[in-house]
């Protein structure tokens, strides 16, 4: 398999850093833990593909960040041993950019758009027929002399990515032949991951330790891996390398992620509701200028984790602070503070 990288990929990892994250990327639906439904679909979808030598359908892969849309993207061609490029929405100006992806496609090849949610209007429309004739037309000269043609392109096989589906136009959703959402990962999964992690870094680790980390990873391999890293560079300076529960309760704590597995932006934000707003319920942007943090942040990143373990809901008010935030924080929920003043005897 071939990859090109058309992204300028993730500048905020130092080279070392990139190293070890591609290490620990799995690379076959065989390494790929969890999802198993998904995994068990596209198995059969990308055999299927093969068998017939067509194209595989397109593919759209969306869930909160961190959950292996990339990796599963790499993970498919590599099983339908196709090439890969690999572009974003927002790189894609024009459409003149996508037909220069287009056409340098081979047979069965796949595209890979990161952020599609976030494709301009003219390209995303451009994009319509090549994913459903694999034409695309082309304007040759310009002025007076202009005029388009129509080419045929390689059949190919589009996989988008995105954080927000929500976002993503009905039209451009309806062509998209596969739709999976991934999941967060139950602590289970995640202690596997870890271990597995661990083990390509060389790095001891106890089972405990590993599920220790695991529960507190929001859900998420990408923080998993993190945190096991983290966590590993405490157990070599203050322990003998092993990485036990005691070093990664230790590490965890250092790093602001709570017993619970919150980081401290989870924790500034139910702290906002409840304390600046009464609880809510409060409008989005308002929390995230409260909490000094964009808008799209906390609804990608932030609240789908919260509002899966019950720490905030979503009202057509707003969002609310739930019980268990209170608790979580040690406060007292409005609920039970009336009765605290609602005596029996009056
Ligand atoms: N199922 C899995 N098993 C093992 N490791 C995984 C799994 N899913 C993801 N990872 C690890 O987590 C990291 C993040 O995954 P990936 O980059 O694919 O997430 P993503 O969904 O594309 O995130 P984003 O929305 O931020 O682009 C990967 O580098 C990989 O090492
Ligand atoms: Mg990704």
């Amino acid at each position: 398999m071939r990859e090109d990288y058309l992204t300028g990929g993730d500048d905020s990892m130092s080279q070392a850093e990139k190293e070890i994250d591609k290490a620990l990327r799995p690379l076959s639906f065989r390494d790929f833990t969890g999802q198993e439904k998904i995994v068990e679909n596209l198995k059969i979808f990308v055999q299927a593909a093969r068998r017939r030598g067509e194209a595989l359908d397109h593919v759209l892969l969306h869930g909160p960040p961190g959950l292996g849309k990339t990796t599963l993207s790499h993970i498919i061609a590599s099983e339908l041993d196709a090439n890969i490029k690999m572009t974003s929405g927002p790189v894609l100006d024009k459409p003149s950019d996508l037909a220069g992806l287009l056409t340098n496609l081979d047979r069965n090849d796949v595209l890979f758009i990161d952020e599609i949610h976030r494709l301009n209007p003219i390209v995303e429309e451009y994009l319509y027929s090549a994913m459903e004739d694999y034409k695309i037309d082309i304007m040759l000269d310009s002025g007076p002399n202009a005029r388009t043609v129509q080419i045929s392109l390689n059949p190919f096989t589009l996989i988008g990515a995105t954080t927000r589906s929500g976002l993503l136009t009905s039209p451009l959703r309806a062509r998209f032949g596969i739709n999976s959402r991934l999941e967060y990962y139950d602590s289970a999964l995640l202690t596997s991951i870890v271990k597995r992690s661990a083990d390509i870094l060389g790095s001891p680790i106890h089972q405990d330790a590993a599920f220790e980390i695991a529960r507190r990873s929001r859900g998420t391999p990408r923080i998993a891996n993190n945190l096991l890293r983290r966590t590993r560079d405490f157990a070599q300076i203050k322990g003998d390398g092993t990485i036990t529960v005691d070093i990664a309760q230790f590490a965890l704590n250092a790093l602001d992620v709570d017993h619970n597995g919150l980081d401290e932006m989870d924790n500034r934000i139910l702290n906002t509701i409840i304390d600046k707003f009464k609880g809510g319920p409060v409008g989005l942007s308002t929390i995230a200028t409260a909490c000094g943090e964009e808008s799209e942040t906390i609804e990608e990143v932030y609240e789908p984790f919260l509002i899966q373990e019950g720490y905030i809901k979503r009202t057509a008010r707003g969002r609310e602070a739930t019980e268990l935030a209170y608790i979580h924080l040690g406060k007292i929920p409005p609920r039970q503070v009336g009765t605290l003043f609602d005596s029996p005897l009056s």
